[in-house]
This record gives structure tokens, sequence and C-alpha cells, in this order.
């Protein structure tokens, strides 16, 4: 279904949303929650991918189907290798099969882990036979995808002897490494994180049983970032439920939309952004540890006319789509002019928008979210818009709410 956004403006100077929990936080929590079974859950995201999570530690069937759920794929290969006596098949979507996979199942495989592939080396469709893992120290590539080392320390609390894990070359995405240690911390599991070398201490006891609530969704609050910083002055949205400290690195917007005039301000448990003049005329940032608010920023800042340098992007060829690609040819169809590398992306200034453009989306989510908040600037239409449920499905209906004139 595709959707046509009315150039509007939100109806009121203020207006609140609820945001649905991270799904990087509950897809980690679900799994282990099913490795210990004590703890109970709050705010699990509504999203697809969390969906696809909680089923898939549920199915008792032999053939699992991730769909488009990257964490999902990479973490239930870790939990399905330790899960003895139990065969699967873990399979996903046409991108699934091209999303690698090599560097997590080679650690698996030094660990003692029986993992073949269905089709192509290096790629989903893999057939996984659980066993004990009877090794603890692996060392691995740490450039291409956290997610790799994430599902490794989500279930080296169970292995006989823990794991030691040395991580190879530059880590990439580091705060969503910490965010898994964060939360093998808050179940009391030990870990360390010295230097490149991190250790999980095993784990055979019952933990204190305990409630955890999982925060909202950072990336889902990108865009009503973007949304503030293209709105007129004095514009205010306030999101819940967010903290201040929080585990995840998307938080690091309320820095960067510093950079549009954006001014955050934490209340309880909500964050009221603020539309107040911008400062700057062009912006540089590294992403590296945040690439999935890239989308979001390269849009604010052609709604702007403001010219960006985005370093750091490496990790965005192998998303939900090659997301560096997405990116030019979506903007250079309103009228931008894009340049980009395999790891950056440059936005040269712009002074026009085009209008009612058809914007595809790659059966990427943020493709979608990302060009929503244009509407302030110009109507345009989005391609397959339900492709927003892999992470926030009550996007559209949030933003008819504040205001966004959608119409099928
Ligand atoms: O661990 C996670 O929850 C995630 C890690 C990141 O992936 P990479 O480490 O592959 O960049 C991020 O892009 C993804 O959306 C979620
Ligand atoms: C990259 C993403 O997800 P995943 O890798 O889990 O599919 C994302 O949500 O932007």
């Amino acid at each position: 279904m595709n959707i046509t956004l009315h150039k509007s403006k939100l109806e009121n100077q203020k207006s609140a949303v609820i945001i649905t929990g991270s799904k990087s936080e509950s897809n980690r929590l679900l799994l282990l929650q099913a490795l210990y079974p004590e703890f109970k859950l709050e705010n699990v995201s509504n999203s697809d991918d969390s969906n696809l999570m909680t089923n898939a530690l549920s199915s008792k069937s032999n053939v699992v189907d991730i769909h488009h759920a990257g964490t999902a794929m990479r973490f239930l290969t870790a939990y399905f290798s330790i899960q003895e006596g139990r065969e699967v098949t873990l399979t996903g979507s046409k991108r699934m099969t091209e999303r690698p996979i090599k560097i997590l199942v080679e650690a698996l495989q030094d660990l003692g882990a029986e993992i073949s592939y269905v089709d192509n080396d290096g790629f989903p469709p893999i057939k996984i036979t659980g066993k004990k893992l009877s090794n603890h120290k692996v060392s691995l590539k740490a450039n291409v995808s956290s997610q790799y080392i994430s599902a490794l320390l989500l279930i080296a609390s169970k292995l006989e002897n823990g794991l030691e894990l040395t991580l190879e070359g530059e880590i990439t995405s580091v705060p969503y490494i910490n965010m898994t240690l964060s939360l093998l911390d808050e179940i009391g599991v030990e870990s360390s994180f010295v230097g490149n070398v991190i250790t999980v201490k095993p784990n055979t006891k019952a933990l204190t049983p305990k409630t955890l609530v999982v925060e909202s969704d950072w990336s889902s609050a990108s865009y009503y970032f973007s949304i503030a910083a293209i709105s007129d002055i004095g514009t205010e949205i306030t999101l819940s439920s967010y903290k201040e400290n929080s585990l995840q690195g998307d938080s690091v917007l309320v820095e960067i939309y510093k950079h549009f005039g954006v001014t955050s301000t934490f209340n309880g448990n909500s964050i009221t952004l603020k539309k107040e003049k911008a400062s700057e005329s062009t912006i540089s940032l590294d992403l590296k540890n945040a690439p999935d608010i890239a989308q979001t920023i390269a849009v604010t800042c052609f709604a702007l006319g403001m010219p960006c340098d985005l370093i750091g992007l490496h990790t965005l060829k192998i998303k939900e789509t090659d997301r560096l690609v997405a990116l030019k040819t979506e903007i250079e169809k309103l009228g931008g002019e894009v340049k980009i590398t395999d790891k950056s992306l440059h936005l040269a200034p712009s002074t026009k928008i085009k209008e009612l453009v058809p914007i595809a989306t790659y059966n990427d989510h943020r493709m979608a979210m990302a060009f929503a908040p244009l509407a302030l600037k110009t109507s345009l239409i989005i391609e397959h818009a339900a492709v927003v449920s892999k992470s926030y499905p009550t996007f559209w209906d949030d933003l008819k709410a504040i205001g966004f004139k959608i119409t099928e």
C-alpha cells in the first residue's frame, strides 16, 4: 500500500507521543528470559522483529523463519547452537539470505557448535544442531556487525566456562555491545570489557527474579527529532517513556539535534523536544556508534537545505537494504545532490524539494520513517508504507494524531 503525505504543519504547537519499547533491548531480554525464565518484562516492543523473536523462542518447529529481523537472526543462531538435542533450520526473507553471518557462525564453530549452510556459504539459511559448547575462548572480526558479538555474549553465561571474546580490528556499533553487557549486569551475570577483550562469567544457578522495564525506542524517537527540527520555532513534542541515562546509543540524538536547534528536556519518564533557532548551517558527524539514525539525519539536512557529511556508515550496506544507495537514489529523486562511498555520505546544500515524488522503501522501515518528516515541506508519496511495522507498527497513526495529513 502506498500512502500520500500531504504538505501540512503540526496541528498544535505542543503534542505528545508514546513510543513502543526498544526493539534492541526487547530482543536481548526475550532471549535472556528464555535462558532465565525467572525474569518478567514490561514495555516489550510491539514491533514485527520482537514478535518474530518471541515466536521463534517458543516455536517447537524445526524450521524458524525470522523474515527481515537481523538481530533475531544473529541472536537465535547463538541461542539454537546451545539447545542440546534440537535441530533447527534458521531462515529469513530474501534480503536476509544476502546479509552475512559467517563471522558469527565461525566463532560459534570455534566454540564447538555444529552449524552448516543450506544454500550459500556465509549466508542464511543455516542448519543448527544444538549441543553443549565445550570451548570458551574465541576471536572475531569486530568491524562488520556488533550483532555477532552481542549474540555470543547473550549465551555466554550458559557455557560451562563462560566466554573470553577477543575483538579484532576497529569495533563498530560499540553502544550495542555495551547495551548487551549492561543488560547482563542487570540480571546478575558478571562481565568485563577491557581493551579489546570481553569476558563473561559462567552461571549455573537461578538468578534473583525481577521485572525489567524496557525503555522506549530511541531510533523510533529520531523521526520526532527530525519533525521538531523541520517545524516552526516554538514547536514542542513530548515523547515517553525515556530516561536520561539510556542504554541505547541512539540517545545521542539529544546532542546531535542541538545542531538543528532542537533542545531536549527530561521530565520524569518523558522527554520534551523544543524547536529553537538553529545555530549551525552545516553538519559533519561520525555515526559508527549510531548507524540507525543516519537516514533520519540525512533527510533532516535535506529538508533544511543544510549540507552534511556523514562518515562511519560502513555497516549501512548490509542492513535491510543498501541504505547508502537507497538514500542517494531517493534524495536525488526529490532534487537533492548526494555523493556516497561505501562508508560515507555527502549531501550538497539544496534550495528546492520536488513535489509528490514517490519514495521507494526497499523493505526498509527506516526509509519510510526517515522521509516522512519531509511532509512538513512538501507533499510526497511513501511506497509500501506498511514496512514501518518492522520496528514501529503505529508510526503512521501516531503521525496522524499529531497533525500529519495522510491518505491512501
Ligand atoms: O544489536 C542491535 O540491537 C543492533 C545493532 C546494530 O547493528 P550493527 O552492529 O550491525 O551495526 C543496529 O544497526 C541494529 O539495528 C540493532
Ligand atoms: C538494522 C536494523 O535492524 P536489523 O539489523 O536487526 O534487521 C534496523 O532496525 O535499523
